[in-house]
């Protein structure tokens, strides 16, 4: 079993659990429940805005401890100041350190759209997406069949938020495109065994149909291959480790902007 199989395990058990614990109709009554959502794609092509969606990332299974100093409030703030298009909380606890917690103070300080970055198998995760103030969530598809990629997408749609869906390979983008998706993500990282490799997204790039915003995810950490990745048609860019495993997130992301400006 590869450890996107365990998190899959686990993930199953937690939200049968969430569902005991917090019923679906609380969720539909929260504040946020009714709040009109952030178009994700609206700020991706906003020429204003630089086209990073910058991530909070406390610890990854692949690296462990990333950074477990700083304060959710004050990076996603200073990302958002910064001129990133989006922000992606992480909040799966078990292998990431994340919590939901992370994402209603991110979305509390913040008025670009906010990412709910989890592993996503059951529509009351959606639900919970949505009463914690995200914008857009994340269907991935080496975990999900076709069938469920399309029906998770139509139920986020109708909640009013914006789905990215990420591939690793032409196999999972062919079998998975659908028209409820926003935006497609080529993953440069191999969920399954962590490999990265940022010719993935240039080999995918021509693949991903022109309806759906293309962006490449993870293991970006210079502008120059920003540069690249914009010249074969991206227009979004997550990144997390390269802030986060610095002291100051927030004033890495503010040099990295600038010298951005200048490829
Ligand atoms: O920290 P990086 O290498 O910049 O990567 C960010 C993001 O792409 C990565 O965290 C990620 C992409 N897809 C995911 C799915 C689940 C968890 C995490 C991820």
């Amino acid at each position: 079993m590869n450890i996107l199989d365990k998190i899959v395990l686990r993930k199953r058990e937690e939200v049968e659990h969430a569902k005991l614990n917090v019923p679906a109709r609380l969720l539909e009554s929260a504040a946020s429940f009714g709040r009109a959502t952030h178009s994700f794609r609206d700020f991706l092509l906003d020429g204003q805005r630089n086209g990073i969606i910058a991530e909070f990332k406390r610890r990854s299974p692949s690296k462990g401890v990333i950074n477990d100093q700083v304060k959710v409030e004050t990076v996603t703030a200073a990302y958002a100041a910064a001129g990133a298009s989006a922000l992606s909380v992480l909040t799966d606890r078990d292998f990431f350190g994340g919590s939901p917690d992370d994402l209603v103070k991110a979305r509390s300080v913040n008025q670009i759209p906010v990412l709910r970055k989890d592993f996503i198998i059951d529509e009351y995760q959606l639900l919970e997406a949505k009463a914690w103030g995200a914008d857009v969530i994340l269907l991935i598809a080496a975990i999900l069949t076709p069938g469920e990629i399309r029906s998770l997408a139509g139920f986020a749609k109708r909640l009013g938020l914006n789905v990215l869906m990420e591939v690793h390979n032409l196999e999972e983008l062919q079998r998975s495109v659908c028209p409820e998706l926003d935006a497609i993500g080529v993953n440069n990282r191999n969920l399954g065994d962590f490999s990265v490799n940022i010719q993935t997204s240039f080999d995918l790039a021509d693949q991903i149909p022109d309806d759906f915003v293309k962006i490449s995810e993870s293991a970006i950490s210079d502008v120059e291959t920003i540069r690249r990745l914009k010249s074969v048609g991206f227009k979004g860019f997550l990144i997390g480790e390269n802030f986060m495993k610095t002291g100051d997130p927030g004033q890495a992301i503010r040099q990295f902007a600038r010298d951005l400006i200048s490829v």
